[in-house]
Formats: structure tokens, sequence, C-alpha cells
């Protein structure tokens, strides 16, 4: 089924839903990059560059069903990241059904150009109501542009008579070809919180992080562009964000991975989350009030992505 509102955003670029997999929406660019987003958790489970190479790790024994996330692709964590707070682990939103948002309001000018987009919506149930008793509208703009980038535009409005406070993740699996290959750029000389010794604040010694054992820390106040070099693949994300001052690099290494039953006990060599996002201070709304938290991710040529740190989020 052909999403017409859609496809005529952007000539050349096909929106469509896919049925046969569950719920998804598909968006493919002119040149044959491709993201799919699932209805279920807004969560986008495939971004593919123009030759067909798949970008963002899914794991072998992930479970597509619901009520659970599925391993790999980029959840939503709200309105809690971890479990730092009364609400199940990364909070509700990536374990719910979402819709598809026809009525969206728009971005600003700069955020639709030369990319094809599907928005989504999440309302609080009765039952989230009861667990977390704010009223919000969350809408999520996944976008792709004519260079294959991807980009996701989160807008929380409280639509509550009282303040709320969330945290926020966009928990998001890259794919590598080996950990110990790869390389993070950008977080040098910062603080983090380490969740492997609760949450203590250390800081980083000026290097660009690498891996050789189980990592899960929250680097705050992190600058808006930073970059994950795979030598290997010669491959290099640029990570760009806004309004999400943290970044939360998480490898669950051997011994953790035995432990996750939707997760390859081998898998974590191709595997590493890099999430932008806001987990050191919440975000706090009040009635009438919107955030926005913008991600933005390039994949390109090692060679190439000195011209790509230069710029912000579009
Ligand atoms: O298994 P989950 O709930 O998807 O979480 C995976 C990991 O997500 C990371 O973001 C957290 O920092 C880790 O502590 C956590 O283990």
């Amino acid at each position: 089924m052909s999403m017409g509102h859609y496809s005529e955003q952007r000539p050349g670029f096909e929106v469509t839903k896919d049925w046969n997999g569950g719920d998804q929406v598909v968006i493919r660019s002119p040149r044959g990059a491709s993201v799919l987003v699932s209805l279920h958790g807004g969560q986008v489970v495939s971004w593919r560059n123009e030759r067909g190479e798949e970008l963002l790790f899914t794991s072998s024994k992930a479970i597509f069903k619901p009520p659970k996330a599925m391993r790999g692709g980029i959840p939503i964590c709200f309105p809690q990241f971890g479990n730092c707070g009364t609400l199940e682990q990364h909070g509700f939103a990536r374990n719910r059904i979402w819709t598809v948002d026809d009525e969206a309001p728009p971005l600003n000018h700069n955020d639709n150009n030369g990319k094809a987009s599907v928005d989504l919506l999440l309302k609080p149930s009765e039952d989230d109501l009861k667990c977390w008793p704010h009223c919000f509208e969350f809408r999520l703009r996944v976008s792709l542009s004519m260079d294959g980038d991807l980009s996701l535009v989160s807008r929380v409005r409280n639509v509550n008579g009282k303040p709320f406070s969330f945290s926020f993740a966009y928990h998001t699996y890259l794919s590598v070809s080996d950990i110990s290959e790869v390389r993070i750029e950008g977080l040098e000389t910062l603080d983090y919180l380490d969740n492997l010794s609760q949450r203590e604040r250390f800081t980083e010694q000026g290097d660009a992080i690498t891996f050789e054992s189980e990592v899960d820390r929250v680097y705050v106040g992190s600058p808006s562009v930073i970059a994950v070099l795979d030598h290997e693949k010669k491959r290099t994300f640029i990570v760009r964000k806004e309004g999400l001052p943290d970044v939360v690099v998480w490898n669950p290494w051997d011994k953790k991975s035995k432990t996750m039953a939707d997760f390859g006990d081998e898998e974590y060599k191709q595997m590493l989350c890099v999430d932008a996002a806001a987990v050191e201070r919440a975000i706090t709304l009040k009635p009438g009030e919107e955030w926005t938290g913008k991600l933005e991710l390039s994949a390109v040529a090692s060679t190439n992505c000195s011209d790509h740190l230069d710029y912000p989020c579009s």
C-alpha cells in the first residue's frame, strides 16, 4: 500500500507501508538507500546504504514480537533511560504500538530539505497513565535524505495540567566489523557516569575511546558531532545531535552477552551502541511546552569523514 501523502513530498522517493513483515513503513531513496521503521516501539529496525549494506545491528536472536523491544536498530528510551526510576528499564515507549501521524505539525523549513519522512505518534494509554501519570504527545519523524543519511526528530509535548520530567535516548545499535577495530572520537576528556560502578563519575583521559572489555557509560555534556570509526570496514559513522547533551556508549562484551536471551554469545563483536541521550539532567516541560531532540546519522568512507565533522544537525 502506497502512502500517497508521503510519496508526494519528495519525487523519486518511495514511502510504503509493509504489512507483511509486521506493521512497518519503508522509505526508499531514488539511489537505493532505505530505512525501515516499525510501529512497534517507533523503532528504526533497518538502515541500508545505496549498496544495500545494513548499517544497524540486529541480533540473530532478536525477538520481533510485542511487548518487548527488538534487540537492535534504534529503540526509543522514554520517559526513562535505564533503570534509574520507577518504570521498566528504558521506559515504556519502546514497547508500545505507535500510529502513523498524517497530521504532524510541520518542522522548521530546513528539516525537510531533500528528505522523505514518516511521522509517528505515541500517546499514553490508560495503563501507561497509571504508572506514569503525565499526559504527553510524542511525535517522531524519521527521514532519509538523498545521500542516504538517516535523521530522527522527537518532539515531546506536555498536554498535562502539571509539569513533568523525563530522560531519553536513541538507543542506536551500530553495525561494526569487529569491536576491537573501532574507535570513537569526540568524547575524549569528557566526564562520564559509569553504569558498571553505580554511576560513579570519572573523567576520560584524553585518548579516543577503544574497546577491550564491557563498557556502559554516560558521557555528559558532549559535543554535537562525534565520529565512530570502523577501521576494518573503512567506514565512519558521523553522529550529529541537537537537544541531547549526553552520549551513552554500551557494549556488553562476552560475559554479559551470555546472560541475554535475545543476543548471541559472540555478537558483541559486531555491534556498538552509541546513543544520543538526555540522561544526566532530566528534561522538564511545563504545561503546553514542547521539547525537541534530533539525531542525524551518516555513514561515510573513512577517508572522507573529516569534511563531515564541521557542520551540525541540519
Ligand atoms: O537489555 P536492554 O534493556 O535493552 O538494555 C541494554 C543496555 O542498554 C544500555 O543503554 C544501558 O546503558 C545498559 O545498562 C543496558 O544493559
